[in-house]
């Protein structure tokens, strides 16, 4: 039989992330080896060039499942009949900017970027975030598309989930497939929580493994909160290829489901569930299956994490007052 194409829209595909994403989504590992594949690339006017160089490129891989390349500067050509958005296109901050002027230069392009998926995507639209501050960028578009169902506006942390696995499972000696359960709460920002209380480490509990607070507290959170720092101090440019696989990961996992027994970690609207500020796009746990996610509920948080989850949602919360006051939700 021969399947419809999901129709596929990236933002900033130009950038470094993009060049790293496009190839991996035309293959198939987006949606699945079966799945044929349209892009839609957008770009702000001085991107297209590059944009046209990449498809190119993409052009001479014949991909079997890729049907078709459009390349756009208007959001709302970009995201007609959209299934997937990837929203990678952002203002990054440079030298001097406050972060008010950093969400004000981001809203300019969440926004109308919100504003044009809620007019123009498809019903099963599925948004993921990746440009930062990821999670309130996800909040503004998710606040301009009020006709979409607001649980399908989702952030990226699941690079951090990932940097976090790899992290335990070296400390562990174990193969990062025998970590699961692993949790990312909160900000993806500095504030993040790492969580293992409830994580296995080849089906014995991870924090017993470790026994070690310190470890976690001096070594492991700060190791994984701030690796997005580390990697532009060590690249001179942040993480591409790994926040392009986290890309992959998150929808991937989202559309086709966890397996058995494990989670992942998403970016979602909170629905008040363990305290956190309902509204706020905050990580959690979550299983997905049949393309929905639930948070996984009935977790014991203990006072270490309790204290670290308050702290980096507290931060998502002045974010999300700060983006109110300026009118951008
Ligand atoms: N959530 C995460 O885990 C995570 C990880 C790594 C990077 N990031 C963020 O992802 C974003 C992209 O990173 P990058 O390294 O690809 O940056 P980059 O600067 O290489 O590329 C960004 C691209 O976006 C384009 N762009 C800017 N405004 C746009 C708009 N309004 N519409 C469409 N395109 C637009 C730019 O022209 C550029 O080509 C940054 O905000 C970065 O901080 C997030
Ligand atoms: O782009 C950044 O500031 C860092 C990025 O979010 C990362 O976690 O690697």
């Amino acid at each position: 039989m021969t399947r419809t194409p999901v129709n596929v829209t990236v933002t900033g595909a130009a950038g470094q992330i993009g060049y790293a994403l496009l190839f991996r989504i035309a293959s198939g590992q987006l949606l699945g080896a079966d799945v044929p594949v349209k892009l839609r690339l957008l770009e702000i006017p001085q991107g297209l060039k590059a944009a046209e160089g990449t498809a190119m490129e993409l052009d001479d891989c014949a991909f079997p499942l890729l049907r078709g390349i459009d390349i756009t500067d208007d959001p709302n050509v970009a995201f007609a009949g959209a299934n997937v958005a990837l929203l990678v296109g952002a203002r990054p901050r440079t030298k001097g900017m406050e972060r008010g002027d950093l969400l004000e230069a981001n809203g300019g392009i969440f926004k109308p970027q919100g504003k044009a998926i809620n007019d123009h995507a498809a019903d099963d639209i599925k948004v993921l975030v990746v440009g930062n501050p990821a999670n309130t960028n996800a909040l503004i578009a998710q606040a301009a598309a009020p006709d979409v169902p607001a649980e399908r506006f989702t952030a990226m942390t699941r690079l951090d989930h990932n940097r976090a696995i790899s992290q335990l499972a070296k400390k562990t000696g174990v193969a990062v497939s025998d970590i699961k359960r692993l949790t990312i709460w909160g900000n993806h920002s500095a504030t993040q929580y790492p969580d293992v209380f409830h994580a296995d480490v080849a089906g014995k509990n991870a924090a017993e493994v470790v026994n070690d607070e310190a470890w976690l507290a001096d070594t492991f959170i700060p190791t994984v909160a701030k690796r997005g720092a580390a990697i532009i101090e060590a690249r001179g440019a942040s993480s591409a290829a790994s926040a392009a696989n986290a890309a992959i990961d998150h929808v991937h996992t989202w559309v086709n489901g966890t397996a058995d027994g494990d989670w992942t970690s998403m970016g979602i609207p909170s629905d008040g569930s363990y305290g956190v500020p309902e509204g706020i796009i905050s990580s959690f746990p979550v299983t997905t299956k049949d393309g929905k996610y639930e948070i996984v509920q009935g977790l014991e948080i203990n006072e270490f994490s309790r204290a670290r989850i308050d702290a980096s949602v507290q931060e998502l919360v002045e974010e999300r007052d700060a983006v109110r006051a300026l009118g951008l939700i």
